[in-house]
């Protein structure tokens, strides 16, 4: 698959226009300053072994197998983390997205997950016995927390590197020289995720955010800034308890 333009620039600041003006940090789209607080943290979680070995099809399955399982529990948290959002909503048209996304995870994704599930030899009892990591607890709880503490934008901000950092990682991998494009047993978790609609998804939630952030003071986008690094390293330990089939 094609890897898609990135709708944004990469996060550094050009010094010219064409026009010849100095351009400055607010160029930058505020999401796009986010992930710049938590430079190193975004990397290590997008380029992570775990993706890496992904992308070039040397992912132990054990290790994959284990992942799908947390992963099955982690959807159940974010969907209620989605009925958090509905519940955190001020208008109709956040009340909408909240249940659009709750709804989506529920009736569709949860059962294509059972099914994927499935192909890679584990059944749907067998994610019902599965015991919960912690590395699942942490993150699923800690987005939880954020939220309920927190404003729609600070759920918002906690669910990003989820949001996000799955599309990125997608485009990333099929950019990649060790890429296995021939016969690579992870290509179709990879063809999801750098699928248009996966990436229109994402495209969404960076411009909610890219709004919302525009307004927040100093203060404030430091205090989401720490929420977006704590997320984002509960994401690459996610990746970690896979890799090293940890519960
Ligand atoms: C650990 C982990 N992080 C992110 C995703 C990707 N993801 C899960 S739910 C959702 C939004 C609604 O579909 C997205 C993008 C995942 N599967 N597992």
């Amino acid at each position: 698959m094609t890897p898609r333009p990135k709708p944004y620039c990469s996060g550094r600041v050009r010094p010219h226009d064409n026009t010849g003006v100095a351009m400055t940090a607010t160029d930058v789209s505020p999401f796009e300053r986010l992930k710049a607080a938590s430079a190193e943290d975004w990397r290590a979680y997008c380029q992570h072994d775990f993706v890496r070995q992904l992308g070039a099809g040397t992912l132990p399955r054990a290790a994959f197998r284990h992942y799908l399982e947390q992963d099955y529990l982690f959807l159940i948290h974010f969907a209620r983390a989605w009925g958090l959002a509905v519940y955190k909503s001020r208008t109709i048209t956040e009340l909408r997205q909240g249940l659009d996304m709750l709804k989506a995870i529920v009736d569709v994704e949860l059962g294509l997950h059972v099914d994927y599930c499935r192909q890679w030899g584990v059944s749907e009892d067998d994610l019902m016995r599965v015991p919960e990591a912690r590395a699942t607890m942490a993150y699923t709880r800690y987005v939880l927390d954020a939220g309920h503490r927190g404003d729609l934008l600070d759920l918002h901000v906690a669910l990003a590197p989820c949001m996000i950092g799955y599309a990125e990682i997608a485009t990333w991998l099929n950019a990649q020289p060790f890429l296995m494009r021939d016969g690579n047993p992870y290509a179709s978790w990879i063809a999801m995720y750098a699928s248009e609609e996966f990436q229109d998804a994402a495209d969404a939630e960076r411009r909610w955010l890219d709004a919302r952030l525009a307004s927040v003071d100093p203060a404030r986008f430091a205090a989401l800034s720490g929420t977006f690094r704590d997320a984002t390293r509960l994401e690459a330990d996610f990746w970690q308890m896979g890799l090293e089939r940890r519960f």
